[in-house]
C-alpha cells in the first residue's frame, strides 16, 4: 500500500456478524451493517448501547471475538495497520491540541502540508475566521499554556484536520455540548464539506444530523434494533 491519495469510490465498510466484548460479557452482539461509500451513517442508542464500540471496532483499537468488519470486501485485520489507519479519520468530542502553532495542530492529518493547505482545509471547516483573529494567526500557540479554544473552534479544528488527511473513512463523533447557533452553523457547515464523498459514521447526538443521515441505525445492548432501508 502506498500512502498516496486513495480513489474515494469503491469503499464500502461491512460489519459480518461482529460480535465484541472487552470482558466476557458481549457488548456488541452479532451486529450486520453496511456503509456504502458515499454514504452517511448515524449511530445512535442509549449511552452504554455500543455506539463508541463500533467506531473503536473500525479502527481497530479492538478486534470482534466473532465474525468480521470487512473493508472493500478485505478483512481487516489482515490489513497493515498502518494503510488501514491513512483510510480513516476520526473526529471525536475531547480533540487534543498540542503545545505548537494552530497551524501545525492541523497539520497533525498530513504531515508536510504547505501553508496553503492548511489554510484551504482551514477555511472549508469554518475556523479560518477564528484562527485569524488569535493574536499570531496560524502562530498562534495554542493547547496546554497557549491560547484557548472553545469547545466548538476545538471539534472544527478536528475536522480541519480530518479534510486535510483526506481519508475515505470519517468516524464521527459528534460534540454532546450545547453550542451557541453560530458554533452550531460553522460546524454543520464543515461537517457538510467533510462528509462528501466518503463513508461516514457518526454518533450523533443532534436531531438535525440523524434527519440528514442516509442511513440511522438503532443500538440497544449491543444489538442492532432498527436499520430502516
Ligand atoms: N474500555 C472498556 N473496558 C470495559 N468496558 C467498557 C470499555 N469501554 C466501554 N465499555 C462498556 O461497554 C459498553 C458499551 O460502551 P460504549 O462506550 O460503546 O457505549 P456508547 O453507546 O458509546 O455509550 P455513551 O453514549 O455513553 O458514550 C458499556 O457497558 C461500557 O461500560
Amino acid at each position: 500500500m502506498s500512502g498516496e491519495k486513495q480513489p474515494l469510490a469503491g469503499h464500502d465498510l461491512v460489519f459480518d456478524k461482529v460480535t465484541f466484548g472487552y470482558n466476557e460479557h458481549a457488548v456488541i452482539q452479532q451486529a450486520s451493517l453496511s456503509l456504502p461509500s458515499g454514504s452517511f451513517t448515524a449511530l445512535v442508542g442509549p449511552s452504554g448501547s455500543g455506539k463508541s464500540t463500533v467506531l473503536r471496532l473500525i479502527a481497530r483499537f479492538y478486534d470482534p471475538s466473532e465474525g468480521q468488519v470487512l473493508l472493500s470486501g478485505e478483512n481487516i485485520r489482515e490489513m497493515n495497520p498502518e494503510a488501514l489507519l491513512r483510510k480513516v479519520s476520526m473526529v471525536f468530542q475531547d480533540v487534543y491540541l498540542f503545545q505548537d502553532t494552530i497551524a501545525n495542530n492541523i497539520r497533525v492529518g498530513k504531515a508536510g502540508a504547505t501553508q496553503r493547505e492548511v489554510e484551504q482545509a482551514a477555511r472549508q471547516a469554518c475556523c479560518h475566521d477564528f484562527i485569524m483573529r488569535l493574536p499570531q494567526g496560524y502562530d498562534t500557540l495554542v493547547g496546554e499554556g497557549g491560547s484557548t479554544l472553545s469547545g466548538g473552534e476545538k471539534q472544527r479544528i478536528s475536522i480541519a484536520r480530518a479534510i486535510l488527511k483526506d481519508a475515505p473513512i470519517v468516524l464521527l463523533d459528534e460534540a454532546t455540548a450545547s453550542l451557541d447557533p453560530k458554533n452550531e452553523a460553522d460546524i454543520q457547515q464543515a461537517i457538510d464539506r467533510l462528509i462528501q464523498g466518503r463513508i461516514v459514521i457518526a454518533i450523533a447526538h443532534r436531531l438535525k444530523t440523524v434527519m440528514s443521515a442516509d442511513q440511522i441505525i438503532v443500538l440497544d445492548q449491543g444489538r442492532i434494533v432498527e436499520q430502516p432501508a
